[in-house]
């Protein structure tokens, strides 16, 4: 446990905010109209492979692209349980972009800097290219922390779920639906941040916030 988080391990925050990108997009996208969810997903990219597992026992058939696996052992055991429950581990993403209906966007996180580096450059210039709806975790990527899509590098995803709090980059969101997730913010810790939170509803893992004005946004 890393007390620097709060007394989480990275492992739990990391299942909670996968929960929530799972859940959220279940919300607008229908497992009747978009079940094949093609999910890529950066060598951090954590939360993709645990919201891949949750899509799948909704009723979802995601694949993964996942071209730099992470050896860590946390990785290795989110990789395991994907491969437990069949998700195919995929390769071509021509091929995949063909048969795909909606695409999730877990490349890259807060800890994007300078210029996209291969293999995640054509990654990310290939899914930009498609006409699927994308859907980014936190921050859509290749687009600048706090500047957002700087000389268009990032696709413009119709979906933004953002994590604990809307990063800078949000106030440039331009797509239709616009969730938050990771309902694990202490409110004492958000109160001596300055955090202003929107409330969730009920026991929702994840809140709609398209038309909230608070932080960041
Ligand atoms: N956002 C939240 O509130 C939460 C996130 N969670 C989990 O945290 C990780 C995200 O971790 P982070 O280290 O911030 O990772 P990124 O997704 O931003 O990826 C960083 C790695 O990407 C590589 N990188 C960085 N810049 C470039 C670039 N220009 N080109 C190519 N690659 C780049 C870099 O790796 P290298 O080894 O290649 O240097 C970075 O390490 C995520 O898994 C979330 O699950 C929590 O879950 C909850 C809250
Ligand atoms: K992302």
């Amino acid at each position: 446990m890393d007390p620097e988080k709060g007394g989480f391990s990275v492992d739990q925050l990391m299942e909670l905010a996968g929960l929530s990108v799972a859940m959220a997009l279940a919300k607008v996208y229908s497992k009747d109209s978009f079940q094949r969810v093609l999910v890529c997903a950066g060598n951090n990219g954590g939360d993709g492979l645990v919201a891949a597992r949750h899509l799948f026992h909704f009723g979802y058939r995601p694949v993964v692209h996942y071209p730099k696996a992470t050896e860590k052992l946390l990785y290795k055991n989110l990789r395991r349980q994907l491969e437990n429950l069949n998700v195919p581990f995929v390769e071509n993403l021509d091929e995949e972009l063909k048969t795909a209906t909606i695409v999730l966007d877990a490349i890259f996180g807060f800890s994007f800097r300078g210029d996209i580096r291969p293999p995640f450059d054509e990654v990310i210039k290939k899914i930009k290219g498609s006409k699927l709806p994308i859907v980014s975790i936190d921050i859509p990527s290749g687009w600048d922390v706090e500047k957002g899509n700087v000389n268009g590098r990032g696709p413009e995803p119709e979906m933004l779920v953002s994590l604990t709090i809307p990063k800078e980059s949000a106030k440039f969101f331009k797509g239709k639906y616009h969730y938050l997730g990771g309902r694990f913010v202490p409110p004492e810790f958000a109160k001596r941040h300055g955090l202003v939170l929107p409330e969730y509803p009920g026991i929702e893992q994840c809140v709609d916030i398209t038309n909230w004005n608070g932080s960041n946004l």
